[in-house]
């Protein structure tokens, strides 16, 4: 937690601006004043409780453990190794702090594209994101102490139960859900306990969930129309994931908690930890003409190599695309591919980089009867400002979520789409005024139904054995038949629920603009959206699998259920990568769990109490 004193001084601005996430100078005043405010406020710039004295420009010579990302698993990670005060860890962040502004739950999409995102976009993909240009699907993720929990939409879900039992039964033992369980409540600080079943969710962890304090009328309406439909209110983290829910965030009183926040800066004051960022880990190194770890190279960034050495572990927190990509450009990986792009192969690992896979989703958009105006304001800011409440203090519509089963799920009445939400997000403004108007006289709003259990591979390749170019991301989306059906029996029951009486009293109805490609076709048939999920494809952003977790007689695993990388000593992979299948939701709590399971296990094999 921050230390919650605000006498320190306040650092440089660190980031990209919120004017400048708007799109330049025509939102310079309003968001720039914005912003002044925001950073005013001490619970919000947490001047006092940054991670800022575990900062170094200098690393040391050697640590027990190397951490590579600071993400949503690194963080935890890194933090929860240097627990044993014996052990001196170092994190190693490409990116640099969490700038002011991702603090506020409403200003998500600002960061899309910014200094703080990769911005990945896939290579030319044949079945999927056909009207995007160069048919390339576009990836965000965080390039920033915390990674992608900094971007992200905060929602707070585990998955199925059933994604565990399966991960444990494809030979990872450990894995099942009530194994996993302790894991999720070890980290959790569950702020509303008396509103989820208290035997699956537990207080007082690093990491806060919380409902954000504000949900418009439409949330809960969306919720009632769920309800029309047969379903049940409830929260989809207990044993049975299918109904509706607002969903629990990980926020604290209308704040962004991401992994940095929740995890680092409380371990600002332990010596053992040294976090080094803005600085790229290019390869992991070995003794020569052995498979043992003994340190990483890394790049800072005016492009000086050094090397820092390890004396027990590696340990690769890089997410779904950097740690494959980490793995390869360190020789771990298909030795043939290695060897085009003049890599020395230390061990042939052909898994590396493979069954990589996503959520993959549509947006589909539909209006409502309400004026299109600007949901930030001065008032929604002063709201905020004084109370941490209204729009800025959560993301409008995009709380609630539904879970649900089409007949092409798996596992009869297991879910297999996610319903996510989008509309009045309070994220940018020119002048303020309330009542700015910003189209015509109709608010969109999506439905957007995600695949949970997507049968389309991809792969992740070196472009070249440059460090900081980035890698060839393969998506195949929607390159299986099932993922499209799946996804056409997701979009009708969004449609079905927009013309529930709940949702009928909005005025709500489906744009019914033609796909651009796809106007030769019969509206609303099988066919007309089978084009358009494949034109405008939503690639969502749960990447996972391309370290895949599994025995080695599985010619395709990566890390073993320790989290072992197969075949090499002294180094292992922590974050959603190592999933064997994506769980049927968000990643954020699952990356979690696995980085605590992980030390769990770091601890238990090198002697520390647990
Ligand atoms: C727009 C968006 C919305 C989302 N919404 C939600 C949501 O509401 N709820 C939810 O649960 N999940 C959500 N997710 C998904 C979730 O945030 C991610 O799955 C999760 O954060 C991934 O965690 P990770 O630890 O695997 O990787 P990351 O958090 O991405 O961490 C990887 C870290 O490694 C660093 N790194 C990479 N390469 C190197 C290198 N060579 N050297 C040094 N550092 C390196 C990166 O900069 C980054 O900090 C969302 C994602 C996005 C993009």
């Amino acid at each position: 937690m921050s230390t919650g004193r605000c006498d320190c001084l306040v650092s440089v601005p660190t980031g990209p601006t919120l004017a400048s996430t708007c799109g330049g100078s025509a939102f310079m005043l309003f968001m720039g004043l914005l912003e002044v405010f925001i950073r005013s406020q001490c619970d919000l710039e947490d001047p006092c409780g940054r991670a800022t004295p575990r900062f170094r420009s200098e690393p040391d010579y050697d640590y027990d453990f190397i951490v590579i990302g600071g993400g949503s698993a690194g963080a935890v990670a890194a933090a929860r190794l240097s627990e044993v005060p014996q052990w001196k860890v170092l994190l190693i962040e490409a990116g640099g702090d969490e700038p002011v502004g991702t603090q506020i739950p409403s200003m998500v999409p600002n960061f899309f594209g910014s200094s703080i995102d990769w911005a990945y976009t896939t290579e030319p993909e044949s079945s999927a994101c056909l009207n995007s240009e160069g048919r390339r699907c576009t990836w965000p993720r965080g390039k920033v102490l915390g990674g992608t929990s900094v971007l992200n939409g905060m929602m707070y879900i585990r998955g199925n139960p059933e994604d565990y039992d399966n991960w444990a039964a494809l030979g990872n033992p450990g894995w099942s859900f009530e194994e996993v369980l302790p894991f999720f409540m070890k980290s959790e600080d569950n702020l509303q306990l008396d509103q989820v079943d208290q035997s699956l969710h537990a207080k007082g962890g690093p990491l806060p969930v919380s409902h954000f304090p504000y949900n418009p009328p439409l949330s809960y309406a969306i919720l009632k129309g769920g309800e029309e439909l047969g379903y049940t209110v409830q929260d989809l983290n207990g044993r049975n994931s299918t109904g509706f829910m607002i969903a629990q965030m990980t926020s604290r009183n209308g704040i962004r908690w991401s992994s940095a926040r929740s995890f680092l800066r409380p371990a600002r004051n332990r010596n053992n930890l040294h976090i080094l960022l803005n600085t790229t880990a290019s390869k992991v190194l070995f003794k020569p003409d052995s498979k043992t770890v003994v340190g990483v190279e890394v790049m800072d960034q005016y492009g000086s190599s050094r090397k820092i050495f390890a004396k027990k572990e590696v340990i690769v927190s890089g997410g779904a695309v950097n740690s494959p990509q980490i793995l390869l450009l360190s020789g771990i990986g298909p030795s043939d591919e290695l060897t085009k792009v003049n890599v020395r192969p230390i061990h042939n690992l052909p898994g590396v980089g493979k069954n990589l896979h996503n959520h993959v989703a549509y947006f589909t958009n539909f209006f409502i009867d309400d004026a299109d105006t600007a949901p930030l304001n001065w008032a929604t800011a002063m709201e905020y400002l004084l109370f941490r409440d209204g729009l800025m203090s959560g993301t409008g519509i995009g709380d609630v979520t539904a879970k649900i089963h089409t007949r092409y799920a798996d596992v009869p009445n297991v879910p297999d789409v996610q319903l996510y939400f989008g509309g009045y997000w309070a994220s940018c403004s020119r002048t303020g005024q309330v009542g700015e108007l910003l189209s015509n006289n109709m608010r969109a709003v999506q439905i957007f139904p995600a695949v949970l259990h997507p049968k389309s591979r991809g792969s992740i390749t070196l472009a070249s054995n440059d460090p900081l170019a980035p890698p060839r991301i393969i998506a195949n989306y929607l390159t299986e038949d099932r993922d499209v059906k799946t996804l056409i029996e997701g979009i009708k029951f969004a449609i079905q629920l927009s013309q529930t009486a709940p949702l009928k009293q909005y005025g709500m109805r489906l744009d019914k603009t033609p796909t651009k490609g796809c106007e030769s076709l019969t509206f609303g048939t099988d066919a007309y959206w089978e084009c358009t999920v494949r034109r405008d494809t939503d690639p969502e952003n749960h990447q996972a699998g391309s370290c895949k977790m599994g025995p080695a007689s599985d010619p395709l695993a990566v890390v073993d259920h320790e989290l072992r990388v197969h075949g090499v000593r002294g180094l292992r992979v922590m974050d959603t990568s190592i999933m064997p299948q994506v769980t049927s939701g968000n990643t954020h709590a699952p990356a979690v769990m696995i980085a605590e399971k992980g030390v769990y296990m770091v601890k238990r094999a090198w002697g520390a109490k647990v």
